[in-house]
């Protein structure tokens, strides 16, 4: 039986929540400033809040891996049991990661974040494509069989990706839309919503590709890495239907009440909402 494919999933938890994602990213700023110590208590607590707070009510929630691989192997528990509690409360878990490797290794990263029977199975998780988008094929593969999701990385919102991602490749195409053409072709056909997203920041003013990719579009950078969500419009244009707003220390900041976070959340949704509906 092949399972609901992450698109579709996607777009309904879109439609109903709203399109926000959350990132859970447990900075030792963060542990420190919602009064907690920076180490695996800390974590747990911090992770168990913004679960407990969000998870019934975003679309999206997105562990950032590096802060729990920070701990060790009992960050990594912490992660499982997130990544475990937030999809029973019915949030889509993005995990990320942002793993890149030749294709025979890929297919371990595929194991451990798309197959159903991985402690770390997430309903999407993030890759690079810059050892080549055929690397990715384990987890694209891995992700039709799951009904899970794969993100690809185009345009990051850090100002030091363009030097590689705005490079041109022998066709005249920058590379990133290189990536986006593939994505594009992995996506052919499917309904609602194909379930191969790409990054794109949302710090990047007029994007300069074409983001047509019949997929979402997860758009970090809002709050503290100064984007808003009225800058989405002039980002994504037509393709902000399919944007998938992120955003962690805009939201985490609001901690550790759980009310706080809440409404930080609903904020950003109705901005986000009125932006898209404004364009
Ligand atoms: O893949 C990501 O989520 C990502 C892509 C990107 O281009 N830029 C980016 O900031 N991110 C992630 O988004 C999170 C930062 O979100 P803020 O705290 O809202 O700035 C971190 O976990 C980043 O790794």
């Amino acid at each position: 039986m092949i399972p609901e494919p992450f698109g579709a999933r996607l777009r309904h938890a879109m439609d109903t929540r709203g399109p926000l994602c959350v990132g859970i990213d447990p900075h030792a700023s963060l542990l420190t400033a919602w009064g907690l110590n920076d180490d695996v208590a800390g974590l747990e607590h911090f992770t168990r809040t913004v679960v407990e707070a969000l998870a019934d009510r975003v679309a999206v929630l997105k562990p950032q891996s590096a802060f729990f691989e920070r701990f060790g192997s009992r960050g990594i528990a912490v992660l499982e049991k997130a990544v475990e509690e937030a999809r029973a409360a019915g949030a889509l878990v993005l995990m990320d990661a942002k793993r890149g490797d030749i294709g025979s290794t890929m297919g371990a990263y595929a194991a451990t974040y798309l197959d159903k029977d991985s402690p770390l199975f997430s309903d999407a998780v993030t890759v690079s494509p810059y050892l080549g988008f055929g690397s990715l094929r384990p987890a694209l593969d891995a992700a039709v069989l799951s009904g899970a999701g794969v993100f690809v990385l185009a345009l990051t919102s850090n100002p030091e990706g363009a030097e590689v991602q705005r490079a041109t490749a022998t066709d005249g195409r920058s590379l990133a839309q290189l990536m986006l053409d593939h994505m594009a072709a992995e996506n052919e056909g499917a309904t609602p919503l194909g379930s191969v997203g790409a990054v794109v920041g949302a710090t990047l003013g007029d994007a300069g590709v074409n983001l047509a990719i019949n997929g979402p579009l997860l758009a970090p950078g809002i709050g503290a890495q100064g984007a808003t969500p009225a800058d989405l419009p002039g980002v994504f244009g037509d393709a902000v239907g399919n944007v998938v707003p992120s955003v962690s220390r805009g939201v985490l900041s609001r901690g550790p009440d759980v009310a706080g976070l809440r409404a930080a959340a609903e904020r950003l949704t109705d901005e986000v909402r009125a932006a898209v509906a404004g364009r």
